[in-house]
């Protein structure tokens, strides 16, 4: 179910020298849409991903969450408004398990940020232990994170971005580096524990499969712009869009 919008790019524009990463880029992203961002490499995809979360400020252009605007603060303050985001490489302390990178991302988040709505009332490592059974890693909790399988690492990675309770999740590539036989079971897992929660779910995708399965909407990108918006079987059967991104086009 989708909602009024919580996130908002007007004008967007970034250039790398003579290589424009975004051109005029616009959006509107309604409250608990699944959107998918496609599109070859240096298409854009990460520029935009960048602005979003304040890694990058655009040349030109305003970014709005919730109708307030974020452009230029700082990727922290940005958090701090909504926005989390887990890396196509997980950002985890290894020599740790993930019942205690849990903790540790619970206590930086404090008690108004928890991702549960009745978790004010739980203690930090009541909200792990409920995090790791909502994302099935509890065979895995208490193993340091350096032994553990690519695709737990990555789900542990999008379990702590939600610890926050963030208007909008931006997951950036959540099946590279995974098995074609566990993709769909990670995305399962991490689609069911945002299920019914008030999350915006952004992904950077390079997999078709997992894009139709999972997301409600579709922009593809090229050259820095936008060149579909669109429900998943129409983005990918538009002629520019095989052409440019899926490299299907006869
Ligand atoms: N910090 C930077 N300095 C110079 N050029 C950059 C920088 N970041 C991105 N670019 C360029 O901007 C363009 C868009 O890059 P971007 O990383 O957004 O693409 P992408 O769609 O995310 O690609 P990929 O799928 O490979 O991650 C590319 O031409 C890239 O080389």
């Amino acid at each position: 179910m989708t909602g009024s919008v919580i996130l908002q790019a007007k004008g967007l524009n970034k250039n790398f020298g003579a290589v424009v990463a975004a051109a005029d880029i616009n959006v509107d992203v309604p409250t608990g849409q699944r959107l998918s961002l496609i599109g070859a490499n240096g298409a854009g995809k990460t520029t935009f991903v960048n602005m979003v979360t304040g890694y990058l400020a655009p040349d030109t252009g305003d970014i709005l969450l919730a109708d307030q605007p974020i452009t230029r603060m700082t990727p922290r303050r940005i958090t701090q408004m909504g926005v989390c985001r887990s890396f196509q490489i997980p950002q985890l302390c290894e020599a740790m398990t993930p019942r205690e990178n849990l903790l540790v991302a619970v206590g930086a988040s404090g008690p108004r940020f928890s991702f549960f709505r009745h978790a004010g009332a739980q203690g930090a490592s009541e909200q792990a232990a409920e995090i790791l059974q909502r994302f099935e890693m509890i065979a895995y909790a208490d193993r340091p994170v350096s032994e553990l399988p690519g695709g737990i690492r990555k789900l542990l990675d999008i379990a702590m971005a939600l610890v926050r309770r963030p208007k909008v999740l931006l997951l950036d590539e959540p099946t590279s580096g995974v098995s074609s036989e566990e993709k769909f079971g990670l995305m399962d897992t991490v689609m069911a524990a945002v299920e019914g929660e008030p999350v915006t779910v952004l992904f950077v995708e390079h997999d078709m499969d997992i894009v139709t399965r999972y997301a409600d909407r579709v922009l593809a990108f090229y050259a820095g712009k936008i060149i579909a918006d669109d429900a998943p079987d129409e983005v990918l059967s538009d002629i520019e869009v095989q052409r440019y991104v899926t490299g299907t086009a006869r």
